[in-house]
């Protein structure tokens, strides 16, 4: 395996739409290891700001760069939306599917797909239509399936959102292996417990723009903002 594609640097990041700014400017630099929370009240830009990231967000200003070319960084990383998007095909072939587009051998297909089967717990479930899934077994797929290439990195919208606890713990679990994997996770999420549990460092947005930003001990023990504080506290901000 080449080097990773990390560290990411956003420089001067800004999304504009019909004059108004949803984003930025915005400049970050994100290492090579870890899970990376964004948090932030509804609307201060934290799924426009993993899209950018990601590089499907139209940019008004700035620069996103890896440690390599464009086009290599984009075939090496993975986005996983909030509702998780299923192909109208068996669960298998759900995993099998990205395979195919990097045309493996079928051999290693078969294993990838029968050891992700099991990761996620749908072994007896392989030959079912995946759309008939329940809404955690369609997140844990999704999941798995972006896994499956082996990107460097993982982004995630709010993975556990409408979720209940169990399912919230199996894809926790997932994420968990997945990092001990190596793989850098970048996340969106409301749940501060979950924030907590997972984030190595984090970041909270407000109108837009990074507000607060450390690493996850510093960001949760010793907030330095009052909006992070009040955002802690649940308060309503304005
Ligand atoms: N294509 C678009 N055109 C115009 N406005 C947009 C567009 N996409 C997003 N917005 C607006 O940009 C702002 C930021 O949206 P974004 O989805 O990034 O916020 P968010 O923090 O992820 O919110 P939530 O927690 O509700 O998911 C919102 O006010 C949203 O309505």
């Amino acid at each position: 395996m080449v080097s990773s594609i990390l560290p990411l640097t956003l420089t001067d990041v800004a999304v504009r739409r019909r004059g108004k700014t949803l984003l930025g400017p915005v400049d970050l630099s994100l290492e090579a290891t870890g899970l990376t929370i964004i948090i932030g009240p509804n609307g201060s830009g934290k799924t426009t700001l993993l899209r950018a990231m990601h590089g499907v967000e139209r940019l008004s200003t700035g620069a996103v760069r890896w440690s390599v070319p464009d086009e290599q960084a984009q075939h090496r990383q993975a986005y996983v939306f909030q509702t998780p998007i299923m192909l109208r095909r068996s669960v298998a072939d759900n995993l099998r599917y990205p395979l195919q587009l990097l045309r493996l051998p079928r051999a290693e297909i078969g294993a990838r797909v029968a050891d992700w089967l099991a990761r996620i717990g749908l072994e007896e479930r392989a030959s079912l239509q995946a759309t008939r899934l329940s809404g955690g077994e369609k997140q844990r797929l999704a999941i798995a399936r972006a896994l499956i290439r082996r990107p460097d990195v993982l982004f995630l919208d709010e993975p556990c959102a409408n979720l209940d606890g169990a399912s919230t713990r199996a894809i926790e679990a997932l994420l968990q292996a997945a990092l001990d994997e190596k793989t850098r996770i970048i996340m969106t999420t409301h749940d501060l417990g979950q924030a907590r549990r997972l984030a190595s460092d984090a970041i909270f947005m407000l109108h837009g723009v990074v507000h607060e930003a450390g690493s996850a001990a510093r960001f949760f023990g010793a907030p330095c903002t009052e909006e992070l504080e009040a955002f802690f506290r649940g308060d309503i901000i304005a």
